[in-house]
């Protein structure tokens, strides 16, 4: 692959077993076509009971079938790019290094509270990375005086804090997630005296800015006598309200001036806070719009050729991922090529078993790596680094080889003011008007999932992206801490990837001849989404429903057709526990994800696919519903204990109750049916699959069923919706079945 004389800065690896894989795969396949073939020929004839039952079964199982075919594109060829770090180092200048931009966006500040946002800003304002060649962004969709006084605060106390992060290589350098981590300075690694007084001073002047900041913020809004000390505060009148408001462009640290310095006189980073404009009768686009706006006024001050995107709940881990993103970047045989390098989201707050499924480290590890094997890694919204030029709209060309946009515009004559001023104007509502952002340049608008669709297109224009795990995390965010605040996340996500799917963007048509059929095949296994609730409910629902009548829909224990049954599914669940035990989970974390994969598919992946489908019809608008990222201490202390939290109201719970006493009634029922008609109504051997099935739904079930009878605690399942889905289960049982 290197050419002759070329500096490679990375490395690709093939990941091992592929043969095995794909013997594997190809015997499962096999499988799937036994069972299509005895379904097809052995449909009831007309008039015989459970006709259209097994038709439905056949239907499910073919859309099974051929979603199981997209997955293998997840593991058909997995590949992984391991930058070389040092030697960027040796062969590559300081001067000869891009400027870095980063964003930071945040929406809400009761649901993302400034304190978690200034941790993501001074995590990365302290990277390894000449902070001259750094500016940060925040992004306040919120429009709140609290975030600005927030980051105004940290704009202080990171003249402390990156000479101690530099001085001690502190990691991770979110001061929240380091003073956590190493609680007490016995633990901190530091002998001396001195530095451990050192030490001391600053971990307490990080937990005097904290308690000032959460004071300010549960006040709500920010005292006289600070507004007078920055003039964004005059920004702030009676009419602001946070749908309301003109742009708000204010420079915290001017990187360019001598005196912007911390406390043992090295320079700082610039930081820029920025609310763009908003006002009730313009679109805002969510994300994507704020994201299109950074952009602009990033381009009028500092213009990084680099853009990294993060949450605001994501703080850096890994002090030196700029580096080792931009290994893959100036690479002199393949770097021009790529637009963008991804990292996996990885969290902070996972329990012992993962009790909501939110690490997927068979996802992490294997599925996308899978495809980004393809050129295509996912764009997923934050922990990636952008090229700018391929952000904006750039088609790539070889032009891109070796030319980097070096001039940082540090040099720009003008001042504060006057730049505060143009970037005002760029981050206007009237800007975008008659403009290609948000179709062709920036982050793609009217989609849930700027992200996904926005990467899409990109490597449309011909660029490759690379997706990027490493061992020392560089991102490490905030993951749901409820069911409730994680099903509303995968119905957004199912949404919108589902309407990229009926879109013109669907990658089958849009990505033809652009991206390779495996990317296309790998990006529609996570578009799919929503419609694969269709075949799963109607399992859900007609398994139990057809134990319960005595109708049998798979062959009996002793015939040979069960054979391919059995095969497909036990090898696959062995494969999948196997998978996951490799990738570092537990076993309890493995079954704790079956169940958040039933619950996903039947209640946010089905309301997805409906919502979708309604606005499609035009009868509804895209919305983005932000997740909180904190909770009260008692929700948060049963995640801790991993007790499911079902304590509201949510349609969504009443769809997991129904389903599950629909479950219970058939179990129970036919053990009844069983006892007192004995094998004439119920042919065990014949309904053999369908008991061990319901068991096995049971047995997911079985947290359910707590909620909805034994537990007393606030995170049971409120008697209301207990009541409905007895209600709507029993009205099921009575059903006739065809
Ligand atoms: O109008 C909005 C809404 C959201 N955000 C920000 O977008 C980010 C993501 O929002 P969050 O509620 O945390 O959603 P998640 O589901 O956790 O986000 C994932 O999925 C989103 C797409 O659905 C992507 O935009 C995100 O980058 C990705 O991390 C947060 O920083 C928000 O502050 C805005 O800036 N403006
Ligand atoms: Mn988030």
């Amino acid at each position: 692959m290197k050419e002759k004389g070329l500096m490679a800065l990375f490395e690709t690896k093939e990941a091992k077993g592929k043969i095995a894989f794909r013997v594997f795969s190809s015997s499962i396949f096999m499988g799937i076509c036994l069972i299509w073939i005895y379904r097809v020929t052995n449909i009831p004839r007309a008039g015989d009971r459970g006709r259209w039952a097994w038709i439905g079964m056949f239907l499910a199982e073919l859309g099974f079938g051929f979603y199981w075919i997209l997955t293998q594109a997840l593991r058909w060829d997995v590949v992984r790019y391991y930058p070389l770090k040092q030697t960027l180092s040796h062969s590559c200048h300081e001067d000869k290094l891009p400027g870095v931009d980063v964003f930071v966006c945040t929406a809400d500040p009761k649901l993302e509270p400034p304190c978690l946002v200034i941790n993501t800003i001074l995590s990365v304002m302290s990277l390894n990375y000449p902070t001259e060649k750094l500016s940060v962004y925040l992004s306040d969709d919120g429009g709140s005086p609290l975030t600005l006084y927030a980051l105004l605060e940290a704009s202080s106390f990171s003249k402390l804090w990156i000479p101690f992060c530099k001085k001690f290589n502190v990691e991770p350098r979110s001061p929240d997630a380091y003073f956590t981590q190493h609680s007490d300075v016995q633990y901190s690694a530091i002998n001396n005296a001195q530095d451990q007084q050192y030490w001391l001073l600053i971990k307490k002047q990080y937990e005097d800015m904290k308690k000032r900041i959460e004071q300010v913020s549960n006040k709500g809004s920010v005292p006289e006598e600070i507004k007078k000390q920055h003039k964004g505060f005059s920004e702030w009148n009676s009419n602001v309200t946070k749908q309301n408001h003109q742009p708000i462009v204010q420079f915290i640290i001017d990187g360019r001036d001598k005196n912007a310095v911390d406390s043992v006189g090295c320079r700082l980073p610039t930081l820029v806070y920025m609310a763009r404009e908003k006002r009730p009768d313009s679109p805002h686009h969510f994300k994507a719009g704020a994201m299109n706006a950074l952009i602009r006024v990033s381009s009028e001050i500092s213009n990084g050729a680099i853009i990294l995107n993060l949450d605001c709940d994501m703080y850096a881990n890994n002090a030196d991922s700029i580096k080792e993103a931009l290994c893959f970047f100036m690479d002199e045989t393949r770097g021009h090529q790529i637009a963008y390098v991804q990292h996996p989201q990885k969290y902070n707050n996972i329990t012992k078993n993962d009790l909501y499924g939110n690490s997927s480290p068979v996802l992490n590890k294997i599925e996308l790596a899978g495809v980004g094997s393809f050129g295509t890694a996912l764009y997923c919204g934050t922990g990636c680094f952008h090229r700018r030029a391929s952000l904006c709209g750039s088609k790539y060309s070889e032009e891109f080889k070796g030319s980097w946009n070096l001039e940082t515009k540090k040099n720009d004559q003008r001042t504060i003011d006057e730049l505060e001023e143009a970037s005002k104007v760029v981050a206007s509502c009237d800007y975008e008007k008659g403009t290609q952002w948000g179709k062709e340049m920036g982050l793609i608008y009217g989609c849930p999932v700027e992200d996904i669709v926005t990467g899409l297109t990109i490597q449309c224009r011909g660029w490759k992206s690379v997706y990027h795990n490493p061992d020392n995390i560089a991102f490490v965010g905030v993951a749901p801490p409820t069911l409730d605040i994680a099903l509303v996340q995968f119905t957004r996500w199912s949404d919108g990837m589902f309407q990229i799917f009926l879109s013109k963007y669907c990658p089958f048509i849009y990505g033809h001849n652009k991206i390779k059929l495996g990317g296309q095949m790998g990006y529609s296994v996570y578009l799919l989404w929503a419609p694969s609730s269709l075949p799963h409910l109607f399992y859900a629902i007609a398994l139990p429903l057809s134990l319960l009548h005595g109708i049998p829909l798979f062959p009996e224990v002793s015939s040979r057709w069960f054979l391919p049954f059995a095969y497909v599914f036990l090898s696959r669940n062995i494969y999948s526990v196997a998978e996951a035990l490799i990738c570092g989970s537990t076993l309890k974390a493995w079954w704790n994800l079956q169940r958040m994969w039933v619950i996903r598919r039947t209640t946010s992946f089905f309301f997805a696919f409906v919502d979708c489908i309604v606005r499609q019809l035009g009868l509804s608008q895209t919305t983005f519903t932000v997740t909180a990222k904190v909770v009260t201490e008692d929700v948060s202390k049963r995640y801790q204990q991993e007790i499911m939290d079902f304590g509201s109201t949510s349609i969504m719970f009443t769809v997991i109750a129904t389903l599950a006493m629909l479950n219970l009634f058939s179990l129970l029922g036919a053990l009844v049916k069983m006892v007192f008609w004995g094998s004439e109504y119920m042919d065990l051997e014949k309904l053999m699959s369908q008991i061990s099935l319901c068991g096995l739904l049971f047995m997911v079930n079985i947290p359910v069923y707590e909620a909805l009878f034994f537990r007393k605690d606030k995170g049971s399942i409120p008697a209301s919706v207990m009541f409905k889905s007895i209600v709507l289960a029993s009205l099921a049982c009575l059903m006739p079945l065809k």
